[in-house]
């Protein structure tokens, strides 16, 4: 299949709908002010073909996809132990929700929403600079230098006051082993971590590679952590929207509120859109319509 024409298809097709419709997240000013009408797509196949159309070289915040990288970190770092504090079900519910904590015991729904990333970041700092090792995989799995926005990082910490009580109330519940400082502060980079849509289509290579690392072929996950990684992202990758995700496109997918969305086809190929401004749920309005174009013009979907 030739992918260039047809990402080119879809931005021209996308091109009219720039800057209408959505809103960019507005919680922090470094996300506030990057301009809406920007739309960038790329993909790498399994064997490293590439293909990449509009702003697809443009860095922004990747916010929560960082929350698969985080994911694959621990899952290798702790293997099956990782899932006795976290679970693996759609919670229903916005990413920043603490409303089914109380009830569940300081055990969030799953791997994706926040109060699941903290608990993810938390095992993480217990074994390793958790930063260090985010900003070593990602550049390993993109082939470049990944880096920290240090404004969105400080804007992170001055304004997540839910985070912050996230990480407090999953600790009262003895599901925290760290001060919630360290904690905090690793998920707050994590978030404000900048990269392209190239660099992120490359990055997330080895999902649709079996866990293979998509330039070395050494396993970043095994067949089986890989298998459960695009299950989660297919349930819970894009919050409360994930069934109108699964619905329209069919495929794995993780996004964040800078409008970036990473979406796996099994066995073919990853790809990673991105327009900023958002739908209620908190994804890229642009970026789900540009999916589903691709699913509805490939056939490519898990259905
Ligand atoms: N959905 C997201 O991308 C959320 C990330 C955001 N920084 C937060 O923690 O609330």
């Amino acid at each position: 299949m030739h992918f260039q024409p047809l990402l080119d298809d879809i931005a021209a097709t996308l091109r009219p709908e720039l800057g209408r419709g959505g809103q960019v997240a507005s919680y922090i000013p470094a996300l506030a002010r990057v301009p809406a009408a920007q739309f960038g797509i790329a993909l790498r196949t399994c064997d490293g073909e590439e293909a990449q159309a509009g702003d697809s070289g443009t860095p922004f915040s990747i916010q929560s996809i960082s929350k698969l990288f985080s994911l694959a970190l621990a899952m290798r770092e702790l293997g099956d132990t990782l899932w006795e504090r976290i679970g693996r079900e759609p919670s229903g519910n916005p990413f920043n929700s603490l409303v089914q904590l109380e009830a569940e015991h300081g055990i969030p729904r799953n791997p994706f929403i926040n109060a699941g990333a903290l608990a993810v970041t938390d095992r993480l700092v217990s074994r390793c600079d958790a930063k260090a090792r985010m900003l070593a995989l990602l550049s390993s799995l993109c082939g470049e230098p990944v880096g920290f926005d240090a404004e969105v990082a400080a804007s992170e910490a001055a304004t997540g006051f839910r985070n912050v009580a996230l990480a407090n109330f999953m600790k009262s519940f003895g599901r925290i082993d760290n001060d919630v400082g360290p904690v905090l502060d690793a998920y707050f980079h994590d978030c404000a971590i900048t990269m392209s849509c190239v660099q992120l289509a490359r990055a997330a290579g080895f999902l649709c590679r079996d866990g293979a690392h998509p330039y070395t072929g050494e396993p970043v996950l095994n067949e089986r952590q890989t298998r459960r990684v695009n299950a989660l992202m297919l349930t819970c990758g894009t919050y409360d929207a994930a069934g109108e995700f699964a619905f329209r496109i069919g495929l794995p997918c993780k996004s964040g509120v800078g409008g970036g969305i990473v979406a796996v086809v099994p066995d073919r190929l990853t790809l990673c859109v991105w327009s900023p401004a958002l739908e209620p749920s908190g994804n890229s309005l642009l970026g789900m319509k540009a999916l589903e174009l691709f699913a509805a013009k490939t056939g490519l979907s898990i259905f």
